[in-house]
């Protein structure tokens, strides 16, 4: 067997975010239409990584399942409607950022009511998985945004 010398890459990068942080768990969806685009949103101005794409969610409330933040989220940020049964888990990103340890599980969801609209001022665009690429997201999506590619 070959082994890799732990020398630089995710080994070095280990080192360096080993440090205890909050745990922040937020729920997010790639929402796929009838021609397999993903749904991004732009983060707002006044928010933390304003003018960066993501995914569509947001953080748990106390006592919630990510499923249902997730259905809540969607309401609220586009004014859809889903399912927990309409949500697979696909990925989960995790991701030290300085002040939070981001753990974010992401959902495909094919199937919802309504028709996605930025309810709270954000831009949305529905993107061809081999042009994900071009929207700069936060750095947390990076390997999420590999799998959906692979995936879809
Ligand atoms: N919804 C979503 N959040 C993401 C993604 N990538 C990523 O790092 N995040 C981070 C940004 C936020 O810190 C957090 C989501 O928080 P939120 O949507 O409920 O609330 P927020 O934007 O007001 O967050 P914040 O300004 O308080 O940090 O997760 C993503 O693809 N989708």
């Amino acid at each position: 067997m070959i082994e890799r010398e732990p020398d630089s890459g995710c080994w070095q990068a280990d080192e360096r975010s080993n440090t205890a942080k909050p745990l922040v768990l937020v729920a997010a969806a790639a929402l796929i239409d009838v021609d397999g685009r993903v749904l991004l949103a732009q983060r707002p101005e006044g928010k933390s990584m304003a003018g960066l794409w993501e995914f569509p969610g947001g953080k748990l409330h106390d006592g919630e399942s990510p499923e249902q933040a997730l259905i809540r989220e969607l309401h609220e940020e586009l004014g859809i409607d889903t399912r927990a049964s309409c949500l697979a888990a696909v990925a989960c990103a995790s991701h030290a950022y300085d002040s939070f340890h981001l753990l974010m599980p992401l959902y495909a969801c094919r199937t919802w009511r309504g028709t996605p609209r930025g309810k709270e001022g954000q831009s949305l665009a529905w993107v061809r998985p081999v042009r994900l690429g071009d929207y700069p997201m936060p750095p947390a999506d990076e390997p999420l945004v590999a799998i959906l590619r692979d995936l879809l």
